[in-house]
């Protein structure tokens, strides 16, 4: 943290050299706890997602499945990663949460030539609340080749996530991201986002 002019006047208005990070958190799922929550996706029943702009390009391609509320001890695992992203709230952003939110999950599958091009979370009517994102890695790094969830930096520059199975990557949601097409294999993740009262 440092103190600008600004802030002398305001002590609130105090300058953050990593409120733009991404986190990680290593190692939080074993690769038995990432292979016990892709199992519990019924695998035909994904839905297909092409997101298509208006120029007719697509933005996105994937297969998406939302958590079923009675997947029990799936909501357990992500219970736990939660609280974690709760405690990383705390430490770093520092954002207004809500204490009271159900747990916002969905699993995407990536699969030959599937990607996610650059997007925030955040957005307007239910995105808007969007404060947190969580991507959780639930594949072996081996298991694929490409679908690497970048970022980029204030300057254009990318940044990469860590590939590493049962890893969980934090950012802001209104931080720029994609993923970048698969070329080989299978990619599992996880996403989620914890929301709060609107930016001000
Ligand atoms: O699959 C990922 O790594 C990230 C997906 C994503 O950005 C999203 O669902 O908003
Ligand atoms: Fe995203």
């Amino acid at each position: 943290m440092s103190l600008s002019a600004a802030s002398l006047q305001r002590p609130d208005l105090v300058e953050r050299a990593d409120y733009y990070d991404h986190r990680t958190l290593h190692d939080v799922l074993d690769a038995d706890a990432c292979r016990h929550l892709i199992n519990v996706v019924d695998a035909d029943a994904g839905d297909r997602t092409a997101y298509v702009d208006p120029q007719g390009k697509v933005t996105r391609h994937a297969d998406v499945w939302w958590i079923a509320p009675d997947a029990a001890d799936a909501q357990g695992l992500i219970q736990r990663i939660v609280a974690l992203v709760r405690q990383v709230n705390q430490d770093y952003y520092g954002f207004d949460l809500d204490d009271t939110q159900e747990a916002d999950f969905q699993f995407t599958r990536y699969g030959a030539g599937h990607f996610y091009g650059w997007h925030t979370d955040i957005g307007k009517d239910h995105l808007s609340r969007r404060k947190l994102s969580v991507v959780v890695q639930l594949s072996d790094p081996a298991s694929y080749v490409g679908c690497n969830l970048q970022f980029h930096g204030h300057e254009q520059q990318l940044e990469l996530a860590t590939r590493a199975q049962g890893s969980v990557t934090v950012f802001p949601s209104f931080r720029s991201h994609a993923v970048t097409k698969l070329i080989w294999g299978t990619r599992w993740s996880l996403v989620g986002w914890l929301e709060g009262p609107l930016f001000r």
